[in-house]
């Protein structure tokens, strides 16, 4: 039976990203918590024509081409035997890679233990979780353990709903070169793309995981 794909034209014999696994709902739009209030939603959905014209608009296109899911068999990985992001193609400075998709809920609505959970407004306390649907980019890993620093970063991006609309996500993004070009070749291939999760995401996953 093929998977069932939420958020989008698909029907349930769309494609899947490689390795995505069964237990997980694949996303192509964010999904919606029936809890989040309605200044909550406003905030998240916004008319095109309010945001200033030169902002930048961003479309998404699931699977995501330019990465793979990858499953870590490297010993001194601190993430051995589960999975990770890797580069398909080179990715330049500043570039797009993909939005993080998930189950978008407010406080009400928490999986305190998930560790899938990316804060997406702070004003409105709303979070996008992948624990139990997302798309590849809940597979993106820290640096901590890993590389000297990372080499990709979560902004914030509006996307083009086509019906006069936009909707506020969180994108993944390449670093920028830096003043001193010390990144300027971006993300080569089959690199892992690393983010910083912060120290705070940390603390509290040692607290709920019971780590001394
Ligand atoms: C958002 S998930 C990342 C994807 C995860 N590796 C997987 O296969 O589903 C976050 C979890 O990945 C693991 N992880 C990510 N980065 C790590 C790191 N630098 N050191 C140790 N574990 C890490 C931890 O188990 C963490 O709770």
């Amino acid at each position: 039976m093929p998977q069932k794909i939420t958020g989008g034209q698909s029907s349930s014999t769309s494609k899947l990203p490689k390795d995505w696994p069964q237990d997980i709902v694949y996303l192509r739009a964010p999904v919606y918590s029936r809890k989040l209030a309605p200044e909550s939603l406003k905030a998240l959905t916004v008319v095109k024509a309010d945001l200033p014209p030169s902002h930048q608009l961003y479309s998404t296109n699931n699977p995501t081409s330019s990465v793979k899911i990858v499953k870590i068999t490297t010993s001194s990985h601190p993430a051995n035997g589960q999975h990770g992001l890797f580069t398909n193609q080179s990715l330049l400075p500043d570039s797009f890679i993909l939005s993080y998709l998930g189950y978008v809920h407010d406080t009400t609505d928490t999986n305190e233990t998930s560790d899938y959970d990316l804060s997406l407004d702070r004003e409105f306390a709303i979070g996008v979780d992948a624990s139990s649907m997302g798309n590849e980019a809940r597979f993106i890993n820290d640096y901590r353990g890993v590389a000297g620093a990372p080499n990709a970063e979560f902004r914030d991006i509006y996307v083009d709903l086509g019906n006069g609309k936009v909707e506020k996500r969180m994108g993944v993004f390449v670093l920028s070169a830096g003043k001193s070009g010390k990144r300027a070749k971006g993300i080569p291939k089959d690199q892992e793309i690393l983010v910083s999760y912060g120290k705070g995401f940390w603390t509290e996953r040692n607290k709920t995981h019971n780590v001394e």
